[in-house]
């Protein structure tokens, strides 16, 4: 309103003239006394009406202005009030302007002027973002009903004084919720069941007690089925199929599959434990998806080690369960199949390429040469991709580089990509993650590639192979390729130095034959040693510096012991062989009385590496997958990058208290 500051004006004008005519007033009346009390009196009179007069001038003035934006609001009230929907407008403050009457009757009350809208919808949260004409929207909850209040800022004139309001649209929401929500409740889940090993699981008991072995995992099956309201049904012995809707399955997924727990309690004197690999589907745009997909996530259970339900969805895997060991299996017919087949593979190559994964260690390493010496027995040409000889192989690596016997043996990566072909073989050992080896780029240009790994499955992997060797209950990939060796057909040659080096693998990854050591880890060391491994070179291969040591008397240091059981250490120095001193740390710590797993922490090169140990019950294997890592239920490992040693402690420290936590929650109930 621009009428105040000239009516200010106006008033200190009349003043002045009043104080001239004043002074004209005293003035005469030092003449003529009586004539200026007249003068006095009509100025008086005058004065008194001019005040009159201005103050009826702006009265009307107001009144006129007033009107005016009166008439602009009545025509966009008639059409907010003609509109079929809830409408509101708020000032920038909250306060509503203007409203229909949907608008009133959603909100509950007749009169709604100047009230806040925070008061009238409590959880109402809009986004006071001066975009005019930008549409926004929030969800929100009001007597029972969901609306999507869809809102935009508007201005209230053309003028710049003009002043931003918003404009709110209510849209309910609630029967379209409540419809999609019983859709998605209603659409159906797939799953196939494994009895994990049901032969062998059988056999562990005795005869008589079998077909009540059968029935307990039947019965406790079946029960899921009546609980899940679900449809079961068997397809071949230990293999279920079963269909449910996905109401169900999230209730399975809020109480973590405790059949897992159910069917692990099975007991008929069998010596092996029952334990089921669960697979399921779920998401995809027909039964036919969810089928292909729940058989997708029981071949992923299966190969972390069963004992465990793996759910696929579009984009995701979720994981439950896997607290137990994989079985060691008594049978080496696959070996003997596997070296079988993989020697007819390499018969018909020209040119065998082996990689490790990146940073090789002595196992990679070992069942590389391992590799080597099959192709050099079969009189093919083959190479070992290697870009640098790390500290975890820099006494075995020089001892081959300096052999007559394996000359050429390494090349780089670049030189491996020139020679590598479509109808090349690339071997790729102790891994199964494709970003995650030596040199990626292989596996997009050959076509025939062999896997040899006995890491639990990760959700990526090498999916085009021509051969797959993957078995998660043997110790180490030295001690496949061992195998292997000792079941091929063709009289294979093992080096004496091939042979350290495969035996080196199997004492790095069993620690000397402590951990994941079965009947056949024995016997491929024997083996080993009759064809010349030599267990004192062995020992030398992993001989350290005194430097090391000091790193490692520095990690013990600084060790937490959290509720007695899971150890967690690291190290500030940043020296290169940093990765192989915390793997060794993260071992020793786990001699500690009543230490169940430990975790330490290092960094080089501007990441972090995080190096994880289990006797065994705590899976350090999920609990490294939640941090991008993986390897097995024991020994685990992963690596960060873009983070701080510091952020990085933390992160496992929350990962540890997580798990303890959630323990206590199963031990509760
Ligand atoms: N991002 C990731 N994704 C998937 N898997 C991942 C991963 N990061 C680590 N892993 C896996 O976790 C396991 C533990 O790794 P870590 O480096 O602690 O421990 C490694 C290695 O650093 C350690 N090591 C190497 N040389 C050693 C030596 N001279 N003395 C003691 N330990 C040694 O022995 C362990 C060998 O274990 P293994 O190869 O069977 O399995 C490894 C590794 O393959
Ligand atoms: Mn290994």
């Amino acid at each position: 309103m621009e009428i105040k500051p000239k009516m200010k004006k106006n008033v200190q004008e009349y003043g002045l003239y009043t104080l001239l005519v004043i002074v004209q007033g005293v003035v005469l009346s030092t003449y003529n006394p009586v004539a200026a009390i007249i003068f006095m009196c009509l100025l008086g009179v005058v004065l008194y009406r001019a005040l009159r007069v201005n103050e009826a001038r702006t009265y009307e003035w107001n009144e006129y202005i007033e009107s005016l934006s009166i008439k602009m609001d009545e025509t966009s009230k008639k059409t907010i009030e003609s509109r079929p929907i809830p409408i509101c407008v708020i000032k920038f403050n909250g306060k509503i302007f203007m409203y229909n009457e949907l608008f009133s009757e959603i909100a509950g009350k007749r009169s709604l002027l100047n009230e806040d809208i925070d008061e009238i919808f409590e959880d109402i949260e809009l986004d006071k973002d001066l975009n005019e004409g930008k549409e926004m929207y929030t969800d929100i909850v009001h007597n029972g009903r969901q609306y999507t209040v869809i809102y935009k800022v508007i201005k209230n004139g053309e003028d710049s004084s003009s002043d931003y309001m918003m404009i709110l649209y209510m849209i309910d929401r609630t029967e379209y919720r409540k419809m999609r929500k019983q859709y998605l409740d209603n659409k159906n889940v797939i799953g196939i069941i494994e009895v994990d090993g049901y032969d062998e699981v059988l056999k562990s008991a005795r005869e008589e007690n079998r077909s009540l072995l059968t029935m307990d995992i039947e019965r406790t099956l079946s029960e899921l089925e009546t609980t899940s309201k679900a449809a079961l049904k068997r397809i071949s012995g230990g293999r279920f199929f079963i269909v449910m809707t996905r109401k169900e399955l999230k209730k399975l997924e809020s109480e973590k599959f405790e059949i897992l727990d159910r069917i692990r309690n099975i007991n008929r004197g069998n010596s092996l434990p029952v334990t089921i690999s669960f697979g399921i589907g779920v998401e995809g745009e027909t039964v036919a998806d969810n089928f292909k997909m729940a058989t997708g996530a029981l071949d992923l259970a299966l190969g972390r080690g069963g004992d465990q339900v793996v759910v696929k969805t579009n984009d995701n895997f979720a994981f439950y369960g896997g607290k137990s060991k994989a079985i060691e299996k008594k049978t080496k017919v696959k070996s003997r199949l596997i070296g079988h087949a993989l020697r007819e593979i390499i018969m018909q190559s020209e040119h065998i390429l082996i990689m490790g994964h990146r940073y090789p260690d002595m196992d990679a390493m070992g069942a590389a040469v391992g590799i080597y010496d099959i192709c050099k027995s079969c009189d093919k040409k083959a190479n070992i991709v290697l870009s640098s000889i790390n500290e975890a192989i820099d006494i075995f690596g020089n001892k081959v580089r300096k052999n007559e016997y394996y000359k050429g043996i390494f090349i780089n990566h670049s030189d491996a990509i020139e020679l590598c072909k479509k109808d090349t073989l690339v071997v790729v050992l102790d891994t199964h993650r494709p970003s995650f080896t030596e040199c990626p780029e292989l596996l997009d240009i050959s076509e025939k590639i062999v896997v040899i790994d006995h890491h639990r499955r990760g959700v990526e992997f090498i999916s085009d192979t021509v051969l797959l060797f993957h078995e998660i209950y043997v110790s180490s990939t030295s001690e496949m390729v061992t195998e292997l060796i000792q079941y091929m057909d063709q009289d294979i040659k093992i080096n004496k130095l091939t042979a350290d080096g495969l035996l080196a693998g199997i004492c790095l990854d069993t620690k000397n034959f402590a951990f994941k050591t079965g009947v056949r880890t024995f016997e491929a060391a024997s083996f080993l040693r009759r064809i010349g491994a030599d267990t004192i070179e062995v020992k030398k291969l992993f001989n350290s510096d005194i430097s090391d040591f000091i790193v490692k008397a520095e990690i013990i240091q600084n060790t937490k012991i959290i509720n007695n059981r899971i150890c967690i250490g690291y190290t500030t120095s940043e020296i290169d062989n940093v990765n192989i001193i915390i793997a060794k740390a993260a071992d020793e710590l786990l001699s500690i009385r009543d230490v169940d797993a430990s975790f330490v922490l290092g960094q080089k090169e501007g990441k972090i590496f995080i190096s994880a140990r289990s006797l065994g019950d705590i899976n350090v294997h999920v609990m490294m997958e939640k941090l991008g890592g993986g390897g097995h239920i024991d020994i685990a490992g992963a690596q960060l990058k873009n983070v701080s040693l510091q952020k990085a402690y933390k992160m496992v420290h929350e990962i540890i208290e997580k798990y303890l936590e959630e323990e206590n929650q199963k031990e509760e109930k």
